[in-house]
């Protein structure tokens, strides 16, 4: 193994996987740690799915490390910290403290931190991330039900994470190509800085940057500063050119979409899907804290559904998502929504469903880990971002694709069946 990544959800994880998969790594992705003896077969990479975004900083620093030993254990040459493009975090973490000590574990001096992912359109200038048109802070993700970003300066974000000195290496650096990222990487280490946040507005700059990288021990951002990595190993000799896959066999069985994302690219899916006839039920969680609507009503509609692959969404705009929050607590509706959506998929894999496309990161945690899922093999690309996958592990051979909730076109929904054998 080359690269060992450890990713704070699972669908940036399969994110991650996708982009070196595409750069030419053999690529497996882990959910959770790996138990003894699990096989990642003759992999390049392997990314190590944590549901540590949001949890206690203490607890992902642990969870982390623990993820970075078994990695280094099993070969790994460099490590990656995945999170997510919009630097999903709170005010407490836990970019800046799972950075710290996994720079601590390594006892390496300088890392980079970099969620830029231009071909979905998140770029940082100045230090300061941009989604789209918007400042992060003007995005929708300043309305985020678990983590709402209100400042859109990477610097002043994660240095309220860490004690750690945050510096930036700004475009006019990067735009001058590898050496001068380099140069200013050697630049930073000497002020006394252990990280730099570095602008990135396309893959030009992020291929620079990967490049300048090599020698790093750690290097963390979004699955976009990825791309340059690959090519270090393959100018080194490490890695050959392996094809991506255009198809992938899927287990045959029934399909059902479930989106536990309020992201604005999610709801945009739902209309879409709704106003093409899509058998959709709508979660409603008032319903489902009051015991009126649970696991055998959900598991009965998509079973008596017909047409294409039935969805299910939590999915409500922002007034709704308050609204929701305030008679729940954000943390308790986000819970219940999500063990919903958990025994759901456990009711319909028990009863012949095998292809699952989950919309969000910390729904697609709850509805893995409750499958029993060990890992995935990466198969084709859906959207920039999202790749379908075949599971790993001792039970039934299920199809999944976890999509991240900004990600993927509005109609990502009726689509990504074709790519399914
Ligand atoms: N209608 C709703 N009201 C409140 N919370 C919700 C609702 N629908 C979903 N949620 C919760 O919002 C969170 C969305 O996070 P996630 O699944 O990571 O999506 P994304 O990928 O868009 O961030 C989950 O915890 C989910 O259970
Ligand atoms: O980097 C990204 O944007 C994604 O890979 C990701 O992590 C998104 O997380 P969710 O929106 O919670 O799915």
């Amino acid at each position: 193994m080359l690269l060992g990544a450890i990713a704070d959800d699972l669908t940036g994880a399969s994110d991650l996987a996708l982009m070196l998969s595409r750069e030419g790594m053999k690529t497996v992705q882990t959910v959770g740690i790996p138990p003894a003896g699990f096989d990642a077969g003759a992999a390049d990479a392997v990314v190590v799915s944590l549901k540590s975004r949001t949890i206690p900083a203490a607890e992902a620093v642990e969870q982390s490390l623990a993820a970075a030993e078994w990695l280094l254990a099993t070969g790994a040459r460099q490590l990656f910290f995945k999170y997510c493009s919009t630097f999903d975090s709170t005010p407490v973490g836990n970019i800046g403290p799972v950075t710290e000590a996994l720079l601590g574990r390594l006892g390496a001096g300088l890392t980079l931190a970099c969620p830029a992912f231009p071909t979905n359109r998140r770029t940082v200038y100045l230090g300061y991330l941009f989604v789209g048109d918007e400042l992060l802070s003007e995005s929708p993700m300043k309305d985020h039900p678990l983590t709402p970003m209100r400042d859109p300066s990477l610097v002043r974000v994660l240095q309220a994470q860490t004690t750690l000195p945050v510096g930036l290496v700004a475009h006019e650096r990067v735009r001058r190509g590898a050496d001068a990222v380099a140069a200013a990487f050697s630049q930073a280490e000497r002020a006394g800085q252990r990280i730099v946040i570095v602008d990135a507005i396309d893959d030009t700059d992020l291929r620079a940057i990967g490049t300048a990288a090599r020698d790093m021990a750690l290097v963390t951002g979004g699955s976009g500063i990825a791309i340059g990595l690959p090519e270090n190993f393959r100018r080194a000799g490490l890695l050959a050119a392996a094809a991506p896959s255009a198809r992938m066999v899927a287990p045959p069985g029934r399909a059902v979409i479930l989106a536990g994302s309020c992201s604005a690219a999610t709801r945009k899916q739902v209309a879409t899907a709704v106003a093409s006839g899509t058998a959709a039920l709508r979660i409603d969680p008032l319903a489902v804290a009051s015991g009126s609507l649970g696991v055998e009503e959900v598991a009965a509609f998509a079973e008596t559904a017909t047409g294409g692959p039935p969805l299910i969404y939590a999915s409500a705009d922002p007034a709704e998502v308050a609204a929701v929050q305030e008679k729940l607590g954000r943390e308790h509706a986000g819970a219940l929504v999500e063990g919903l959506m958990a025994g759901v998929a456990c009711r319909l894999a028990e009863r012949g469903f095998t292809r699952f496309l989950v919309a969000g990161g910390e729904t697609s945690g709850a509805v893995v880990q409750a499958l029993g899922v060990e890992g995935f093999a990466i198969g084709p690309e859906i959207d920039p971002g999202v790749p379908w996958m075949l599971s790993l592990g001792a039970g039934r051979p299920l199809a999944l694709a976890l999509k991240s909730g900004n990600f993927g076109a509005p109609d990502i929904f009726a689509k990504a069946w074709d790519l399914l054998a």
